[in-house]
């Protein structure tokens, strides 16, 4: 039993160049449209749109947890549920289920962590090329004062964050003030230096998709490696319309710069097949180069579990119960 790995999950990494950004560009923010009832009606067509089957559909649910970032943000964390969870990432899948696939050497894209509980997870990971992402600045609400949040990125870079995310000011974006959030954003990004940054719009709170996008380009002309939606925290977190108007801007993004910057939804994505809709969407919208970790990632802290039962099924035929995925 061989998982048939489709072309386009397996195409070779190539280094991108770093999106370092261009100069705020006012004219082209003001010209973002987006028609919230197409995106809509086209994202309401998405779930029935590609049906993946056996072999393809465990390629495509180990592809998901490749881009991964396996995360607890809760304020009951313990090191020993981090370093649980790190074990997780390390192994994600029970190896007889990964031999009888076919697969090796599978591991989640990161492990994403409040700042307090970046060095256990960096020392748990340790011997392996998981990165540790931090939630930096204020998380979820990023409303601390700005230089507790500047140094807040500076002490997780200090102690072993290779990722960063940070979350916007949304007051910025609800009042127009597109300077404001630029200027945020890209000394944000200074204060990462090596660390890559993906930022958070929490684009439940951002009232219409319009802005969503402008957000987006705003964040990617100040030099974000990444945009992800939401912290997790919003009532409303990461959806399918929302997901279209972001990676429509870094598609517009990338046709005006020749920058490649990547996508994260984040936030009550817990099915396997939702996983695999998201999947199909970036591969029909932004093509099969950003289904890599180094340009996609799901932030999602039960994911895991649905997408190890689905394998288990693959493999056995059964469905195994909830609780023996407890982590993930
Ligand atoms: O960034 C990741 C999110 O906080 C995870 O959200 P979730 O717990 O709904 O999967």
């Amino acid at each position: 039993m061989q998982t048939a790995i489709d072309e386009s999950l397996q195409l070779p990494q190539i280094q991108e160049p770093r999106n370092d950004g261009m100069p705020l560009d006012l004219d082209w923010v003001a010209s973002v449209q987006a028609n919230t009832s197409a995106i809509e009606r086209r994202a309401k067509t998405l779930p029935g749109r590609r049906s993946v089957k056996k072999s393809h559909q465990a390629a495509w649910l180990c592809k998901a947890i490749s881009c991964m970032d396996l995360t607890t943000l809760s304020g009951d964390d313990t090191e020993a549920r981090v370093r649980r969870l790190c074990a997780k990432a390390r192994q994600p899948v029970s190896p007889v289920i990964l031999d009888k696939i076919g697969m090796t050497g599978l591991t989640t894209g990161a492990v994403c962590v409040y700042h307090d509980m970046v060095p256990t997870a960096v020392d748990a990971l340790r011997g392996t090329s998981i990165p540790v992402a931090a939630v930096s600045t204020g998380f979820p609400a990023g409303l601390s004062p700005f230089h507790l949040r500047i140094s807040e990125i500076g002490e997780s870079v200090a102690a072993g964050a290779e990722e960063i995310d940070i979350v916007i000011s949304r007051r910025h974006v609800l009042t127009g003030n597109w300077q404001a959030l630029y200027d945020e954003m890209k000394e944000m990004r200074a204060a990462c230096g090596h660390a890559h940054v993906k930022a958070i719009l929490a684009t439940g709170e951002l009232g219409t998709l319009r802005n969503v996008a402008k957000a987006s380009l705003v964040c990617m002309m100040a030099g974000a490696d990444f945009i992800k939606t939401s912290t997790g925290k919003e009532p409303v977190n990461a959806t399918l319309p929302v997901t279209l108007a972001m990676i429509r801007a870094i598609r517009a993004y990338e046709a005006r710069t020749g920058l490649k910057v990547g996508y994260k939804p984040a936030g009550g994505i817990s099915k396997a097949k939702d996983a695999i809709t998201y999947l199909a969407m970036i591969k029909d919208e932004l093509g099969g180069r950003w289904l890599q970790p180094d340009l996609f990632r799901f932030g999602a802290s039960s994911l895991l579990g649905d997408i190890e039962r689905q394998l288990e099924h693959y493999v056995t035929g059964n469905y195994s119960a909830n609780w023996r995925h407890p982590i993930g």
